[in-house]
């Protein structure tokens, strides 16, 4: 198996029907270091455009079409066979791989599907969960997409007044305060879009502050008092036994129910000078990373972003982790 540095970096792109994922992408393309870049396209009905457009501003870019049917919601592992088949075909090694949803498709229930596919996970390195936001249609802004993105991009910019560009915006970062937002319209540079992973693509260190992105960054927020409303919180705390840690997060997740849609950690073990990287998307559960010892500094610091309705869930297990400090959302 390649060494997880070695793998191409997996990111994927959602967002509603007609968001602008494609044209992004194509941007994205037709940008230099965006060379050796796969793309598999998924498309909810059986007739697909969006290749076409991808294979005339990239002629030398592998692509694949899933015709058929989102990939979150289709049995089978179509999206691991995909890939398999695009790096065995690729003439050099591919450095990304970039996978467009269907606009149908809830991002956190694509990634929980990444998650669970332990070929897929063999296969590539995870990379950036990407959500771009229409900004003519900002009802049709969806929590999911903006809760588990580690990236959004605000395409259609130029459709509107700057001031409901600013709204749209202010809007993004109440519902997750760590997400960097950028404008489609200034073609983002696929640098700062990719490399969100825990490892640096360029250095092949790990970048856990990078990824985490909690620094002192994740305030008290409050966002409505609707139960539909997104809260975040960042509890930090000590370091941890990790077979009780990850038993009180399962329990934390079974009280929550769909409500929990994101969570980040880098975990101080007690048992280990090197610290663990965790992540979850809804209830999915992924392997955690073995960091290296530099990358701790002795804190536990866990980022949950949910549904108003999660709050004691996620409360109980603050006060189960005996959090020094809880930063929660204040009606
Ligand atoms: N003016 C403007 N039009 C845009 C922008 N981004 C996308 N569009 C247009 O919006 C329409 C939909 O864009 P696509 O890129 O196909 O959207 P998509 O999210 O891939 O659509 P589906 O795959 O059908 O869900 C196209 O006509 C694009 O040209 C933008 O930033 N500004």
């Amino acid at each position: 198996m390649t060494g997880v540095r070695n793998r191409p970096a997996l990111s994927v792109v959602g967002g509603g029907l007609g968001a602008g994922k494609t044209s992004l992408i194509a941007r994205l393309l037709e940008q230099p270091g965006m060379g050796r870049t796969g793309v598999v396209v998924n498309e909810f009905g059986e007739f697909g455009v969006d290749d076409l457009m991808l294979g005339s501003s990239a002629p030398d870019a592998q692509l694949a079409l899933l015709r058929n049917g989102c990939i979150c919601c289709r049995p089978g592992n179509d999206l691991s066979e995909a890939v398999r088949k695009m790096i065995a075909a690729a003439p050099e090694p591919l450095v990304r791989i970039v996978v467009e949803t269907s606009g149908v498709a809830e991002l956190s229930a694509v990634l929980a599907k990444i998650g669970a596919d332990h070929v897929l996970r063999g296969m590539v390195r995870l990379d950036a969960a990407i959500a771009v936001v229409d900004a003519t249609a900002p009802d049709e802004t969806r929590a999911e997409h903006i809760a588990c993105a580690d990236r959004i991009v605000v395409t259609k910019t130029d459709l509107v007044v700057p001031i409901a560009a600013a709204a749209i915006r202010r809007r993004i970062a109440a519902m997750n305060p760590t997400v960097p937002i950028l404008d489609g319209q200034a073609r983002p540079d696929p640098d700062v879009l990719f490399n969100a992973g825990l490892i640096d693509g360029r250095s092949g260190e790990v970048q856990a502050d990078a990824w985490l992105r909690a620094q002192g960054s994740v305030h008290v927020h409050h966002h409505g008092e609707n139960p539909d409303s997104i809260r975040s919180w960042l509890i930090e705390t000590g370091p941890q036994d990790w077979t009780q840690l990850s038993q009180h997060i399962a329990r934390m997740s079974r009280a929550a129910g769909p409500a929990l849609l994101r969570l980040k950690g880098i975990v101080a073990d007690r048992d280990d000078a090197r610290p663990l990287a965790l992540q979850m998307v809804r209830d999915q559960i992924y392997r955690p990373v073995r960091l290296t010892r530099e990358a701790g500094d002795g804190r536990s610091r866990i980022v949950v972003i949910a549904r108003a309705t999660a709050a004691p869930a996620v409360e109980a297990l603050a006060k189960r982790l005996s959090a020094a400090e809880v930063a929660i959302e204040v009606p």
